[in-house]
Order: C-alpha cells, then structure tokens, then sequence
C-alpha cells in the first residue's frame, strides 16, 4: 500500500509493536482524540449555521470569557476519554482542577493522564479562521488503584509520552508524536477516515517567517524588541515574513510546514507569558523538539522547567531550531 494511503488505524496498528505502546492504552487514546476530533470538527464545520458562535457568559479559571465552541469542544473531549476508560484523569483549560476518572468498576486502574486545550485559538472562532486542540499524555506517577493526584499532573515535558493537536483548517489534521517522530493525518470528511498525509514531519532547521503579536511592542523585552528589529533590519533584502494567525495551533503547523518561529514572550499585559505550560506549551514543545526544532521560555528548554500549578503560564519562543537559537541569544545579550 501507498505509504501516503495509510489510514490513521493501520499506521498504529504496524507501529503498536514498534512503538512499545504498552498494552494498546496509548494507542486507544490517540483513537479517543481521533473520534472526539471528528465531532468537534462537525461542529466547527458547522459553526456559523449552528448557535455555537460567541460568548457562553461565563469566565474560565484563566479569566478569559469562554466562547460556546470552546464549551462544547471542552465536553465532547473529557466525555469521550471518561466513556472509554482509558485515562485515570483530566485536566483541561477550561476547568479549574482536573478531573479524576474512575472506572465502570470505580477502580482507578488506568495508566495515563491527559491534559489539553480543548479549543486553541477562540478569538478565531467568530471569524472563520482556522483553530485548534491540543493534548498531553503522561503516565501517573501515584500507585495505580489510587485516585490520581496533582503530582500526576505537574510533571516536567520531558516525561510525556504522547503529545498532538487537531488543526481544524482548510482541512481537519491531527498530527502526534509518541516520542518516535511526528506524523500528520488528512481527515477525509466524506467517509470520516484520518489518512497519514504527512510522514514524519520536520521543521526546517532555517525559516524566515516570524510570528508574534507586534501590537505589544512596546510591552516586549528588550531582547524580543532587539529580535524582530534583526527579523526587519533593512540592509538585507527583507528576508523575513511577519505572519500571525492568532491560534498557536495554526502558526505553529504553518512555521513546521514552511520555517519560522513562533513567540509569545512576557509584556505588561502578560507578565508570565499568555500560554499555559502544561498543555499548550509542553505538548508543542514536544512535538517541536521531535520534529527537529526547539522550545524554550528565552532562556531555557521548556520541557524541563518543573511545574508548580495546573494552568501556569510561561513565555513560549518554538520553531525552527537555528531561529531559536537566534532570538535566545538575543535575550541572553540583552540581559
Ligand atoms: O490574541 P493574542 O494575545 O495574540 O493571543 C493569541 C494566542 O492566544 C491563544 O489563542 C491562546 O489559546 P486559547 O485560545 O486556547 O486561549 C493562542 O492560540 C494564540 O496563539
Ligand atoms: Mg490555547
Ligand atoms: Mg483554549
């Protein structure tokens, strides 16, 4: 068979052996995303047909105003890992502690927890641009037959298994990693089947697109100001792009496709930085470094900074790694 006809099935059943995914649990949870992602995409597909536009009147834990798809996307993933019993607990960012999960039996015998951002890019939902999901997987720490604790939730990035996102765009992608590469599949929506349309994805070690919310300039660190003033310096011929489609999700599949770096550093609006560690930037982190790029917070390598709560955030600079490298040494000169 065409390796490019592969569905998302028959990838994970020849890579189960290879993978080492330890009794199929890891594999049935990157099949929970699959199907969750198909109903979510319905939706989103649907969105402005369907009342599922705007504000659900209520603020998350982040004090942001939850938009209803963000609401809806929320549920369909936490009820889909909870109904097939294969995770031992939840966190989400739109909940304020996670979720612990219990068998039919009420045992606490599953091995994985999963965090994620149901619906990554919600100021795009009202105006058609693409949007994402994004999810983690760790193995508990705590002793299996027990109810999981934060301990379970607050581990380094370097410890997850698993990571990937759903982009819902011109075409519904998922695209993981279970720490063997990245691979990225095409959701053919007329039979709802995903297709290994991108093997092994790499992100170009160089790129020339740069990605950050210019409109807090004045806000940045002087070494991110220093940074994009390089990215614009006249004397070359303008070999950067500035593109910002405001869902990480998006950017970062763009920059991994084409080259480029992503950042979302400190400003007076965001004193620790806007995205969350634990299930924006460690499982994008993850991804980045298997696919050959890099993360850091400006400093240092995000996937070893040690958590202390749930839903903290961090400055995020991910991409192609010689653009890291660069825009860290930027922040280091400037210290
Ligand atoms: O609008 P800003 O401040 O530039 O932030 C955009 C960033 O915020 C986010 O939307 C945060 O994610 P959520 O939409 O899940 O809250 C990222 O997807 C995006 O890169
Ligand atoms: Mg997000
Ligand atoms: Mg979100």
């Amino acid at each position: 068979m065409e390796e490019r006809n592969k569905t998302l099935g028959e990838f994970i059943i020849e890579n189960q052996k290879a993978f080492q995914y330890s009794s199929g649990e890891l594999s049935r949870i990157i099949n929970s995303i699959r199907l969750a992602a198909k109903v979510v995409n319905y939706k989103v597909n649907k969105a402005g047909l369907v009342d599922i536009i705007g504000a659900a009147g209520e603020q998350n834990i982040q004090g942001e105003d939850q938009q209803k798809l963000d609401v809806y996307a929320n549920e369909v993933f936490i009820q889909t890992l909870i109904n097939r019993e294969i995770v031992c607990g939840i966190a989400s960012e739109e909940n304020d502690d996670f979720i612990t999960v219990q068998g039919s039996d009420n045992s606490h015998n599953n091995k994985y927890v999963i965090l994620m951002d149901p619906l990554d890019g919600s100021s795009n939902i009202d105006v058609n641009v693409s949007l994402g999901t994004i999810f983690s997987v760790f193995r508990r720490i705590t002793p299996i037959g027990t109810p999981v604790t934060s301990e379970d939730f607050l581990q380094p990035g370097v410890n997850q298994v698993a990571a990937g996102y759903v982009i819902y765009g011109t075409s519904t992608m998922l695209v993981y990693t279970t720490g063997h590469g990245v691979n990225g599949f095409t959701l053919n929506p007329a039979i709802g089947t995903f297709y290994l349309s991108h093997p092994n994805m790499k992100f170009p070690v160089n790129g020339n697109i740069y990605s950050v919310n210019e409109g807090n300039y004045v806000h940045f660190p002087q070494g991110v100001k220093n940074y994009i003033k390089y990215c614009q310096r006249e004397e070359e011929d303008r070999p950067y792009t500035s593109r910002y489609i405001g869902s990480l999700v998006s950017d970062f599949h763009r920059n991994m496709i084409k080259g480029g770096i992503y950042l979302y550093p400190t400003s007076s609006k965001a004193p620790k930085g806007k995205l969350r560690l634990l299930y924006e930037c460690n499982p994008m982190a993850f991804i980045a470094e298997q696919a050959g790029g890099k993360a850091t917070d400006g400093f240092g390598r995000i996937m070893e900074i040690q958590p202390t709560e749930l839903h903290q955030r961090v400055p995020f600079f991910c991409g192609s790694h010689n653009m890291v490298e660069k825009a860290e040494q930027f922040m280091a000169e400037a210290e």
